[in-house]
């Protein structure tokens, strides 16, 4: 979706809740928190356009050629209008004037600041500040477009969450809520074809074959896959949901997966599987590093349910985002609101679907964890360094599944790799277990590709890297370093 079309949603949407007029006071502070987070938002997509195609703001911007003052037109446009529409409690005011200041520190390439908020991550975000201020030298201070497009990006959620937690009584507000709930309302027939499938198998689960099963187990993996196309930050906010049967399109997707290593995930947890049986193997976990709520969410829900009836895992553990995040990342109230809904559903295959989720949690199957460093803005090598109470945690699991986009950029650092550089070395060390990549490509940075794949998808669609199209599955595991001939 074009940014123009972002905004133009973005003022209908005003526009439509202006005039229907029938806010709750708590309907009234969602709407106003949306659209000012949103437009904070917008100038990034918008201003800094080009930005997925360079590793700063600075570079971004040269690139992009969009008339500053427009960006900042459209938002002072909508914080202006916000303000006419609600009259506002002092919170929301102070955290708005918060928010504001914020965004005038990224038009005008401000120094970043340091965090004030007290929260148990303010310290080691400070931390990373300074770590960055190191890097970059005495000269000139860590600032907007200067600093890595990862960083800054990062940072700015952290800010918006600290504009929020600083002003009780909106401190544990969500302000990118109804995005969330909506695509997963607008995703429902989806969603019942997928929990009607998952019936399906779990019907017949006795008398599968292992072809069988691994077909299944590659149908619900590539679900999971496709679900990431529909986060929420790419379109800045607006609506993404599924509505076509996710299995049906699957094979129309097929040509768009660039790197297919489904057949290293299946066999790795086959083989736990078989050496269970043969007493050798005690743990037999599989952790996922969950991105988006909505239907991304009920598709990695759907494999792990899989995963678990078929006996290919023990045990799942999810792993979610302390506060809200990159828009529509799945925090605890997303995951436990997602399983009540689907509980709740007017709908056989859901409704059991969502019951036996929580039966999963229950009995402790299933367990759902969130982590300070999810929220951070490091690189994945850097975990057994900074966090090494997560690292030891996903070495407990025999296969861990990173969903999505920023998690591709933080395993691979986010770097402008050669496209033909292994998966491996730009995992720099990261390997807490076999891993896997699940995601759909919206960041300029892809690798483990043939020689020529990626001048020819360049010649092809130049816009591969970032629009959603293509998607890749990659795996990685410290087993295959030890065999991996030395140069
Ligand atoms: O991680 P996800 O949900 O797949 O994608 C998040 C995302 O859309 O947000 C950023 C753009 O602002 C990019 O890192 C990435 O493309
Ligand atoms: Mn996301």
């Amino acid at each position: 979706m074009g940014n123009a079309q972002c905004f133009h949603g973005l003022f209908q949407q005003y526009n439509t809740n202006k005039q229907k007029n029938k806010h709750t006071k708590e309907k009234q502070v969602v709407d106003k928190f949306q659209l000012v987070t949103v437009s904070v938002l917008l100038l990034i997509k918008f201003e800094f356009e080009s930005a997925a195609s360079a590793t700063t703001m600075a570079a971004a911007k040269a690139a992009s050629g969009v008339p500053p003052s427009l960006s900042a037109k459209v938002i002072g446009y909508v914080v202006r209008k916000v303000d006419d529409f609600f009259e506002g409690i002092s919170a929301e005011k102070q955290a708005i004037s918060l928010l504001s200041k914020l965004r005038n520190e990224m038009q005008t390439d401000k120094p970043l600041l340091e965090l004030k908020d007290d929260l148990p991550d303010t310290e080691s975000w400070n931390q990373y500040m300074q770590r960055q201020q190191n890097q970059l030298g005495d000269q000139e201070p860590v600032s907007w477009f200067k600093s890595p497009w990862l960083y800054v990006e990062c940072y700015m959620y952290r800010r918006i969450q600290e504009a929020i937690w600083l002003n009780p009584p909106i401190n544990n507000f969500d302000f990118f809520n109804e995005g969330k709930t909506e695509s997963f309302f607008e995703s429902q027939q989806a969603v019942m074809a997928l929990c009607t499938y998952l019936g399906d198998i779990q019907k017949s689960m006795e008398t599968l074959s292992e072809n069988q099963l691994s077909e299944c187990f590659n149908k619900l993996l590539q679900v999971s896959l496709w679900g990431n196309r529909c986060d929420l930050s790419i379109s800045a906010g607006q609506k993404n949901s599924q509505k076509a049967s996710p299995i049906d399109s699957l094979n129309s997707l097929q040509s768009f997966i660039l790197v297919d290593d489904s057949n290293m995930v299946w066999l790795t947890l086959n083989s736990c599987r078989r050496s269970e049986g043969s007493g050798k193997k005690t743990a037999d976990r599989v952790d996922i590093v969950l991105d988006n709520a909505g239907f991304e969410l009920i598709t990695d829900l759907v494999l792990a349910d899989f995963l678990v009836s078929s006996g290919l895992a023990r045990q799942v553990h999810f792993h979610g985002k302390c506060f809200p995040w990159f828009v529509s990342d799945v925090t605890a109230n997303d995951f436990q609101w997602t399983i009540r809904q689907t509980m709740a559903a007017n709908h056989k295959w859901m409704c059991k679907s969502g019951f036996q989720w929580q039966s999963y949690l229950k009995e402790g199957l299933w367990c759902y964890h969130d982590h300070p460093f999810w929220t951070q803005p490091h690189e994945f090598c850097d975990m057994a360094a900074d966090a090494p109470d997560l690292y030891a945690t996903l070495q407990e699991a025999d296969l861990v599944l990173f969903k999505g986009d920023l998690n591709y950029r933080k395993l691979t650092g986010d770097r402008d790799w050669p496209h033909t550089v292994d998966f491996s070395t730009a995992l720099r060390g990261f390997e807490p277990s076999a891993l896997c990549s699940l995601r759909t490509l919206k960041a300029n940075v892809q690798v483990g590709l043939q020689p020529g794949q990626g001048e020819k998808l360049t010649s092809q669609d130049p816009s591969w890297m970032t629009n959603g199209k293509y998607a890749v599955i990659q795996f990685q595991s410290p087993k295959l370093e030890k065999n991996r001939p030395q140069d």
